[in-house]
């Protein structure tokens, strides 16, 4: 310091206030130093003991957790979230709680939970993006950050979870709890996946109830032969993989429409706990490469949905017998990938491939449904592809007899106790008893509740009434419904039903008639107007032709005429032994002796009558024709410049014979 001050005493400077600066610059280098290293120092330190765990939208732990979180009371107290109508799903918060998704809370029984006729909707509580939450969980504390990776694209989140904890224990104990309460939430629903073929990957659509397989009624042992099979092809993984065959199974649920395929797949998957995926081949922008990327990300176990496979190659939108089908289909398997309006590019062989190529996802079950049957390519209903066939028909009197018992339920035998409608009261299912069923609230309407005596003995004079194999369970359930709490009276009035019911076919079937009559005539009409507006064209372009051919022949004439002119005038000249200015004179030639002319028009007119009327004629003509594509001026220095070497020329020839003598 004595140095320092010895150093500045010279230049007059004060020596304490020097001093005091470079006090206050070291003290608050330490100071600063000193924080940084223990702020690098204590993340190291808890680094150290963090463990870190990432969760991506796109897999499954994602959704657990989201859901989990969403349950949370933590969110109550904390300073910042995300209030959402939405629910988790795979594909993140994308989809609204429409009204088929659970209500806002648990009710009493009296307690109304429909506003107006509408479900409440439910609002969860999320973990708000980009901010880090901390959550206490099992003694420890979480802090749990969510990102998007892609905020561009309005999709791809990603969680973060840090605890600080010895090992992992604590993060495998929180995914497992949150897989068991999102499973447990599940339970009730079928998850339904749609194909987005925009970007060839699968979107979550909803959540349906599970409906009870009891509900859905077909010939005796078709339902239980179905589940069976469902059941023996999902534990039969190691069975396939020693025989060295693709573990895939298909089933083509085909017939008429409105007799509970659709039905029939959504129950199944209820009851196998499985998610549907639905493809509809028809949609925009299908093809052949999105169908393979789409069937290549469908998870192991899980129900595929074709719908109306009939319709894959055509894009109708009625689905009636004149509308789609073979005629318009290619039935090859190697047929060429037919492109439409729409943009869809899918051709069978894709279809094919896609189900079955090397890409193909194992473990699932395809359901395919179609309408028409015959309309179907036999390479894609082959064992393989489709291994179990299920013809779906009209109502038999055994299927309208257990739709009604279905519609009306009884008291129990012996019972005096008026029966009250519960979940306890759906008819019993051999299939159906590992169901768990949802709690269900009292229909707000009062259905009269007959005993089983009663019940049984309207049901069979209901089925007595209904003819066979005529109307579709469809249109029998949707008579129930309009009676249902009226079973007695829906049994009197069936007959009166049935007349309607055909008199309106009748009239729908005359009116199909009638309408596909006049949009064949006005197709028809259409077609006519078309190749009479085409024949015009044609005619036009051919008028145009020929008027073009004949101009080329002119000016083809013209040329020849020019150059056969101009030869013959060469020739007399060359005869004569002179040169002239048309073919210039070697250089070695003697120079024609000067001459003195005196030409008039009427000199050169009368001397090449011939050559010159003829000319006239064609150069009068031509020059016509191409006016209007010559400006005039144009036109005119050219007329003149030919004139000038036709005077030329005379003049010369005149010259030399005026001279030869
Ligand atoms: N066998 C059945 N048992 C119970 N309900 C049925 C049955 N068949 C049809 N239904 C009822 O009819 C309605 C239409 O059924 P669904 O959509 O399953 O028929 P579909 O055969 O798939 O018709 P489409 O071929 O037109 O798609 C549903 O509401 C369903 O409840």
């Amino acid at each position: 310091m004595d140095a320092l001050k010895s150093m500045l005493s010279p230049l007059g400077m004060n020596t304490n206030a020097i001093q005091d600066t470079l006090k206050l610059v070291v003290i608050g280098g330490t100071v600063e130093t000193a924080r940084r290293a223990s702020v690098s120092a204590w993340n190291g330190f808890v680094d150290s003991f963090f463990l870190t765990a990432h969760f991506s939208q796109e897999d499954y732990p994602y959704d657990w957790l989201m859901h989990w979180l969403s349950k949370q009371p933590a969110w109550g107290r904390s300073r910042e979230f995300e209030i959402t109508t939405r629910t988790v799903s795979r594909n993140g918060l994308t989809q609204s709680t429409t009204g088929d998704l659970e209500e806002e809370e648990e009710v009493d029984d009296d307690d109304d939970s429909l506003v107006h006729g509408r479900r409440k909707r439910k609002i969860s509580f999320m973990p708000s993006l980009d901010t880090t939450h901390t959550i206490y969980y099992r003694g420890h504390w979480l802090r749990i950050t969510r990102t998007k990776r892609y905020p561009d694209y309005g999709h791809g989140s990603s969680l973060k979870i840090s605890v600080v904890a010895r090992n992992n224990d604590i993060l495998k104990k929180l995914v497992l709890e949150a897989k068991r309460e999102y499973e447990k939430d599940a339970e009730h629903r079928v998850h339904i996946f749609m194909a987005d073929t925009t970007y060839g990957c699968w979107r979550w659509n909803g959540a349906r109830q599970k409906r009870p397989m009891s509900s859905i009624v077909l010939q005796p042992g078709v339902k239980d032969m179905l589940l069976a099979d469902c059941k023996d092809f999902l534990c039969s993984e190691e069975w396939y993989a020693e025989r060295g065959i693709p573990f895939r199974r298909g089933y083509l649920l085909h017939g008429v429409p409105g007799s509970g395929k659709t039905s029939l797949i959504h129950s199944l998957a209820g009851e196998l706990g499985l998610d549907i995926y639905v493809v509809s081949l028809s949609s925009k922008g299908m093809s052949d490469n999105t169908l393979t990327t789409l069937m290549g990300h469908v998870p192991t176990r899980c129900i595929l949905l074709l719908e109306d496979l009939d319709a894959a190659f055509t894009r109708s939108v009625s689905r009636d017998s004149s509308s789609t089908g073979a005629p318009t289909v290619p039935t090859s398997t190697t047929a060429a990938a037919t492109e439409t309006n729409d943009g869809s590019t899918l051709s069978l062989s894709g279809l094919l491939n896609s189900l079955d190529g090397v890409a193909a996802a194992e473990g699932r079950l395809l359901f395919a449904t179609t309408n028409h049957i015959e309309r179907l390519d036999p390479a894609l209903s082959r064992p393989g592809r489709m291994d179990v066939w299920v013809n779906f028909t009209h109502a038999t009197k055994w299927q309208a007899e257990g739709i009604f018992k279905c519609f009306f339920p009884h008291k129990p035998q012996g019972s005096t106790a008026a029966p009250s409608i519960s979940a306890d009261d759906e008819p019993v299912d051999p299939s159906q008893k590992n169901l768990p069923l949802p709690k269900r609230k009292a229909p707000g309407h009062a259905i009269p509740v007959l005993d089983e005596a009663e019940i049984s003995e309207l049901a069979k004079r209901f089925a007595d009434a209904i003819p066979e194999n005529e109307l579709s369970v469809a249109a029998l359930q949707g008579y129930l419904l309009k009676n249902k709490v009226r079973p007695r009276e829906c049994v009197e009035e069936v007959d009166e039903w049935i007349i309607q019911e055909r008199e309106t076919r009748e009239k729908l079937k005359k009116e199909k008639a009638e309408r596909e009559a006049k949009e064949k005539k006005e197709a028809e009409e259409k077609e006519r107007k078309e190749k009479e507006e085409k024949a015009a064209k044609e005619l036009e372009e051919k008028e145009a032709k020929e008027k073009a051919d004949r101009k080329e022949a002119r000016a083809k004439a013209k040329k020849a005429l020019r150059a056969e002119t101009a030869i013959k005038l060469e020739e007399s000249i060359n005869t004569s032994g002179t040169t002239t200015p048309v073919s210039p004179a070697p250089a070695s030639a003697p120079a024609p002796a000067p001459i003195q002319i005196s030409i008039s028009e009427s000199s050169s007119s009368e001397s090449d009558t011939s050559n010159g009327g003829i000319e006239a004629d064609t150069e009068e003509s031509v020059t016509s024709e191409e006016e209007p594509d010559k400006p005039a001026g144009e036109s005119a220095a050219v007329d003149s410049a030919a004139k000038e070497a036709g005077k030329e020329k005379w003049v010369a020839v005149k010259g030399q014979q005026t001279s030869e003598p």
